[in-house]
């Protein structure tokens, strides 16, 4: 018999979501550390829209990571994550699992496929925390439209404890309107208000317990399933089957998706790809719930260094349908190479020494926007000879 059907212990599971840049890998890096010096062994599933996981190079090498690569989690999640789940229960005997999605995951999608597991595996969903970018949010009340602001109150409203982060980016007074909005959208959440994360994260832990986790059952005559109701009014639909790829290994975390690399386009237009192969995939009922097709994805593989001003000029003039971007750089004039970022109009630059053979690589993530611009300024600053 399997060892980890005989453990007496279900895994907690707990699923990390919140919209693109919102800081759910700057949480997650505090988590995995928490575990561990708990002495417990945490495994991660890691989600990329891109076909690169960047996020990876910032969590410690020795925690094992499925990788589920260029493709949203929500969309393959169904029997897939499932057995991703088993593996990793199987091969690594994690004490927890955490799940991070992509910022444009329907968290609805990940929870049911959890749960589903549950029913063969011994693990338990404890707790579905969404990360919301305070600027982000406050920024998209204002207008009341579009997409993304409905996928992220999606995110919200499946919550079972929300992170209201970036607070030193809106003023007391939209931080007051935010926790409103975020009360009004989701009663069933605890909010905790923060900057880069930062929190008492065993109170973190136990927050969402009561939602999603197994106190909800103990709990049922408090709040006799709306919780529930809740969510299935906001993410009930699942009818997509866009594949993405898979790849689990704590040692390489950093791959090409091996299914595009013979393709002209494997420098460049994956963004139709993905959303063109994910439109096929569709299966055409209605979908009440927002999704992410309208989310694309460009990466760019650089052949050359390039100066590292001119490409700081660069992200400073990103359209403003470009709402995400990362990449690990080599720059032309410095000695190190970098990790670069870039989440709603704020961009930041911090060295790294990357695990494994890292290519050269930015993501850009975003709203219809020209990845041909994009693409041919990267090329001109490639093109600039260096002295
Ligand atoms: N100003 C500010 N920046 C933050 C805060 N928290 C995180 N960041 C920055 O926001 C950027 C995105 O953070 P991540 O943790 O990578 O966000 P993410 O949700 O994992 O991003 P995706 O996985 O791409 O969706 C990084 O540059 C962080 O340093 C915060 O509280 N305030």
């Amino acid at each position: 018999m399997n060892e980890t059907l005989v453990k007496d212990q279900s895994i907690p599971v707990y699923i990390l979501s919140g919209f693109l840049g919102s800081g759910k890998t700057t949480l997650l890096v505090q988590l995995i550390e928490h575990w561990q010096q708990q002495g417990l062994r945490p495994a991660v599933v890691m989600n990329e829209l891109g076909e690169v996981n960047l996020d990876g190079q910032v969590v410690d090498s020795s925690v094992p990571m499925t990788e589920m690569l260029g493709g949203c989690i929500c969309c393959t999640v169904r029997g897939d994550l499932g057995l991703q789940l088993a593996e990793l229960i199987q091969t690594e005997s994690p004490d927890v699992i955490i799940i991070e999605a992509t910022g444009a995951a329907n968290p609805m999608e990940i929870l049911d496929a959890v749960t589903e597991t549950s029913l063969y595996m011994r693990l338990e969903l404890t707790s579905l925390i969404t990360v919301v970018d305070a600027a982000h949010l406050s920024g998209l009340y204002l207008e009341q439209k579009g997409q993304t602001y409905k996928l992220m109150q999606e995110q919200i409203r499946c919550a079972s404890v929300l992170l209201l982060n970036k607070i030193d980016r809106v003023n007391e007074q939209e931080l007051d309107s935010l926790k409103q909005l975020l009360a009004k959208w989701n009663a069933f959440a605890p909010v905790i208000p923060t900057v880069k994360c930062e929190v008492d994260l065993d109170m973190l832990l136990q927050s969402g317990v009561a939602v999603h986790g197994s106190a909800s059952r103990s709990d049922s005559e408090q709040h006799p399933s709306e919780g529930q109701h809740v969510h299935t009014e906001a993410c009930a639909v699942h009818g997509c089957n866009h594949h993405g790829q898979y790849k689990s290994s704590p040692a390489n975390r950093v791959g090409h998706d091996h299914s595009h690399e013979n393709s002209d386009d494997s420098h460049g237009d994956h963004s139709h790809d993905q959303n063109d192969e994910h439109n096929q995939g569709m299966n055409h009922q209605p979908h009440p719930h927002a999704s992410h097709e309208h989310v694309m994805v460009y990466t760019h593989y650089f052949s050359a260094p390039v100066n590292s001003e001119a490409f700081e000029s660069f992200v400073s003039q990103l359209p403003r349908d470009v709402y995400r971007a990362k990449g690990i750089l080599t720059f032309s004039d410095t000695a190190s190479r970098f990790w670069f970022q870039y989440a709603y109009r704020e961009s930041d630059y911090m060295k790294i020494t990357p695990q494994g053979d890292v290519p050269n690589v930015a993501v850009f993530i975003g709203e219809h926007f020209d990845q041909t611009i994009i693409r041919n300024q990267l090329l001109a600053l490639e093109a600039v000879k260096t002295g």
